[in-house]
């Protein structure tokens, strides 16, 4: 089976207050980014993963595919498998590209062995792997609050709508991102904020990383006035960054930005 776990961006986030499990509480809106790795998982002879791509950190068996065939094998003793992982979306970037590799293994999973898991399911093992896998079950945009993995549906559809996201070769890991920032009450309700109009959302949709990590990579603020000075309608960076995006309602495609060669580029429709 050959799936294509894709990426996520964060309209909004504010992070709420400090949890006793010490995690963070957070609101923000999720929507699916049509940038994508490739996943294969085959019935084998013996288990196996094999991995393209860009390199990923860390051992095999610390991948996130791995680690949800390991969560599967616990409570229903899965014969052995194959995957193959061709790894092209960003890492440490706030895309969720791990997060979606563990979420699709599981549904993958599940589906060539028949374990008959509903979503309700699927998302209880996704939230085990990582606080943004839940997400990328029904992987629709929603509301998320508590650890990010608790879901509201919202009736915000954009489909269609031009985006660029740059990812400016910066790796920032989550843990650290989040150590830098003090929670804080939120500051709009991003439900409404996102009813209105793109143009009214530079205002009213913000995301807390922004402030706590701009002073220490410049380069954040540089790649989200570009974008700004490109025409998009709303800019930012997406979870924890580094990646940041813009949106351009209206156009068929994102215009052509000059970056540096170290960077990587995702032009297309969301
Ligand atoms: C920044 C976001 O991408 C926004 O969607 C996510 O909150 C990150 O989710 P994730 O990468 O799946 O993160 P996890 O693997 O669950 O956690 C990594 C680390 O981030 C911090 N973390 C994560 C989620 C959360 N709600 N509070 C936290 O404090 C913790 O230090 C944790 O050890
Ligand atoms: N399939 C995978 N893809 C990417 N990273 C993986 C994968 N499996 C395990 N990891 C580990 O997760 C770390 C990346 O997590 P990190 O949270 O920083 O970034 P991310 O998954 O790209 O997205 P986000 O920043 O949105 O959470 C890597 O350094 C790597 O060690």
């Amino acid at each position: 089976m050959l799936v294509f776990p894709n990426a996520k961006l964060n309209l909004g986030l504010y992070i709420t207050g400090q949890r006793p499990d010490g995690f963070r509480n957070l609101e923000s809106v999720f929507v699916p980014l049509p940038w994508c790795d490739a996943l294969e998982v085959l019935p084998a002879a013996e288990n196996q993963l094999t991995l393209s791509g860009i390199p990923i950190p860390g051992e095999l068996a610390t991948n996130l595919c791995w680690r949800a065939y390991e969560l599967l094998k616990a409570d229903f003793g899965l014969p052995p498998v194959q995957m193959h992982l061709h790894k092209v979306v960003p890492i440490g970037a706030g895309l969720g590209g791990g997060s979606g590799d563990a979420a699709f293994a599981l549904r993958a999973l599940s589906e060539l062995l028949n374990l008959q898991l509903n979503t309700a399911q699927l998302q209880q093992y996704a939230r085990r792997l990582g606080s943004d896998c839940a997400f990328f079950i029904e992987n629709k945009p929603v509301f998320a609050h508590e650890k990010g993995d608790v879901f509201e549906p919202i009736a915000l559809s954009l489909t269609g709508v031009a985006c660029k996201v740059v990812y400016p070769g910066l790796h920032i890991s989550t843990a650290e991102a989040y150590a830098r920032v003090v929670p804080r009450a939120p500051r709009h309700d991003l439900r409404r904020s996102l009813a209105q109009p793109p143009e009214t959302w530079r205002e009213t949709v913000s995301n807390d990383f922004e402030d706590a990590l701009t002073p220490h990579y410049p380069v954040l603020a540089e790649v989200k006035e570009a974008l700004y000075a490109a025409g998009a309608t709303y800019a930012s960076l997406s979870g924890s960054g580094s990646a940041v995006y813009g949106l351009f309602p209206g156009l068929a495609q994102p215009p052509h930005l000059a970056f540096p060669a170290e960077y990587q580029v995702w032009d297309g429709q969301l």
